[in-house]
């Protein structure tokens, strides 16, 4: 896709700055046509002015309600198939979702045909009651009922507009006239219950409840309560949705405390809720409603839903899980389930979805890889001490709100380098793919060979780029460069005395050489001065790279060589051989490096 460089279209704002804009704040009027909408409180009343909700916390998760099979489905420009269909309920199921909406049964064959396979198959465990959502047409709660027929629990969801834009625009009723409609539809659904043995339970959504006058929300709703006869042991839910998302998520929390405190008979009714998430505050709104007095929360995986999408279970019931309380749903295994819905949706989940997003646990910027490395070791230090396995001690890594693991993640993707990548995090991914504990003056020499790769091809460099450009940097120069050891042999000759000897190859031609020391590595720094070549190690250090014998093991050599100091490593399973090629391979980074400057000098660089 080709982008402009310009833009004619946009018209960047150019009116007066407001007289009364502070010295700091240089914004100007824009020519966007803001003034044709109004602020939600001239358009609905929200009468609650001593509201408790803010002061109250969340201490245990809501009865979640999934809809992606009918509200998450009713959105899709593809629906789904029976088969699709039911690998989203058996996923919710396995999840542990214990009321689920499952349909629209009257809306099309599809719909109706799943109720039916799932009425008459054993999908539903004995702890699970689906949901099927009906208009208020008694053909279409005919229907309705057919489709349930054997189930052995249900709830039938009745649903009808109520806010005064929808009465007067699409249902040509006023408030009486829409209140008799919804009587009469509850009515006949209460007497085709009556009629069966089933366990039938009924749920009523005021749609666009957040743009209804709170008065007659309470009417239709207390009216229903009684006539349904509701009771604690078989209650009504009333679910009171942001069908359209239209107001700051305090104003919804407003609406539902004030639900919850004049409700009739609140003992006999479930409080639901149904956010979406139009001005992306779905989240926020099902939060502050469940402080409010909601109890349960309808929504979808990963939010799909009508326009911007339903609020996200995910994201809720996961905040709940990082603030320590039981989400009440599995999701060990966050990647099955967002592939799961992303077949039965046909629909990608963004890479930055909270929790689930491909991207969410990862960190490309230097200092997070620094502290998420830092933090992941200590949290493994901490765990160790306590004696606890590390996937149940408590969790402080930072910025990792959650352990991935927690979700089945592996920690493998958590830190990725680019250019804006720093030491930490370089070094972290060669310790964990490649049993490297660079020192740390290491470190910093690599990620400014691993900054100038990145900067140069402006892309990620992923563990494999990272160790092919550590291994010709700092392992490759011992056998590739212009000093090579043909053969040698190193003893200890007396008690803290060493010989070595070796055939040394340089441009020059081979020759035999020895040295002495008080160890090997001195011995060879001597042998290696007789052949004319000064080297200092300022600083040595080797480790196993795995745990066991047989595992190789890496040497790192800070050397002087001449005018510059490098780095050199060596990897071999001999300990010995490992620090002879370290300090070998910084010899001949220097004489590459030597080599280069002196071509710079004849050419008058
Ligand atoms: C916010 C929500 O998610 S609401 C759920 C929305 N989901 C869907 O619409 C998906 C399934 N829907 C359908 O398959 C169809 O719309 C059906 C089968 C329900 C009805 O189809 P149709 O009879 O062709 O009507 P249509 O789709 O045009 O709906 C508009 C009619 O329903 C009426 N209507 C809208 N909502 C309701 C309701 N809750 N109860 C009763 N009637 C309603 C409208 O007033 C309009 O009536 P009119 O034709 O007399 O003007
Ligand atoms: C609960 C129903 C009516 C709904 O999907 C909505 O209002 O968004
Ligand atoms: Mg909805």
């Amino acid at each position: 896709m080709s982008v402009p460089h310009t833009f004619p279209t946009l018209r960047t704002p150019g009116g007066a700055v407001p007289p009364d804009a502070p010295a700091w704040n240089r914004q100007r009027p824009s020519a966007m046509p803001y003034h044709r909408y109004r602020p939600v409180h001239e358009r609905v009343a929200v009468p609650l002015t001593d509201r408790t909700w803010p002061s109250r916390r969340i201490e245990r998760a809501p009865l979640w309600v999934p809809v992606d099979l009918r509200d998450g489905n009713q959105a899709l420009a593809e629906p789904m198939d029976t088969a699709r269909k039911r690998r989203m309920f058996d996923l919710l199921v396995t999840m542990g979702f214990k009321e689920i909406e499952v349909g629209y049964p009257s809306a099309s064959r599809t719909d109706f045909d799943f109720v039916r396979h799932l009425a008459e198959s054993d999908a539903i465990p004995g702890d699970v009651t689906v949901v099927v959502f009906t208009p208020a047409r008694r053909d279409l709660i005919e229907r309705t009922f057919a489709a349930i027929e054997g189930l052995p629990r249900s709830v039938v969801h009745l649903y009808t507009a109520t806010a005064p834009v929808w009465r007067d625009v699409v249902l040509g009723r006023g408030r009486a006239e829409l209140r008799e409609l919804i009587r009469d539809a509850a009515g006949h659904m209460a007497r085709l219950a009556e009629a069966r043995t089933e366990d039938i339970r009924f749920q009523f959504s005021p749609e666009v409840f957040n743009l209804t006058e709170p008065d007659f929300v309470l009417e239709v709703c207390n009216g229903l309560t009684t006539l349904w006869d509701a009771c604690p042991d078989r209650p009504v839910t009333h679910n009171l949705p942001a069908t359209v998302e239209v107001a700051t998520p305090n104003v919804y929390a407003d609406q539902i405390e004030y639900a919850h405190r004049h409700l009739e008979r609140r003992e006999d009714v479930v409080l639901s809720v149904h956010p979406h998430n139009d001005r992306g505050t779905g989240v926020a709104c099902a939060e502050l409603a469940v402080l409010a007095g909601a109890q349960r929360v309808e929504g979808c995986l990963f939010g799909n839903g009508e326009r911007t999408g339903n609020v996200d279970l995910v994201t809720l019931a996961l905040n709940l899980h990082a603030q320590g309380v039981d989400p009440m749903v599995d999701f060990s295994d966050i990647d099955v389930i967002r592939d799961t819905v992303e077949h039965c949706n046909r629909l990608p989940v963004h890479p930055r979805h909270p929790y689930g997003g491909e991207l969410v646990h990862t960190a490309f910027s230097g200092t997070h890889q620094d502290a998420i490395s830092k933090g992941l070791a200590h949290h493994a230090r901490q765990a160790e001490a306590s004696g606890e396995p590390a996937e149940r001690a408590p969790w402080a890594v930072p910025y990792l709100p959650i352990d991935p693991a927690d979700l089945g993640r592996t920690y493998e993707a958590i830190i990725r380098v680019n250019s804006q990548s720093g030491k930490g995090g370089i070094a972290h991914l060669l310790h964990t793919h490649h049993g490297l504990d660079l020192p740390r003056r290491l470190r910093a020499d690599f990620s400014r060979t691993v900054q100038t790769a990145t900067d140069d091809s402006g892309r990620e460099a992923t563990p494999e780029d990272l160790w092919e450009l550590f291994r010709t940097t700092y392992l490759a120069p011992a056998q590739e460069g212009p000093v090579t050891l043909s053969s040698w042999s190193a003893e200890e000759i007396a008690p803290g005395e060493h010989r070595f000897r070796c055939e040394l190859r340089t441009d020059e031609g081979a020759g035999h050489y020895e040295g002495k020391g008080n160890g090997p590595l001195a011995a060879f720094t001597d042998a290696l001065a007789a052949a004319g070549t000064g080297v200092d190690i300022l600083q040595y250090s080797e480790h196993a790279t795995a745990a066991g014998p047989g595992s190789p093991a890496v040497a790192y050599a800070e050397c002087r060589v001449g005018a510059v100091t490098l780095w050199g490593v060596g990897r071999d399973t001999s300990v010995l051989t490992a620090s002879v090629y370290a300090v070998l391979a910084a010899v001949n980074r220097a004489a590459v490096n030597q080599a280069s400057v002196n071509r710079v000098v004849a050419q008058g660089g």
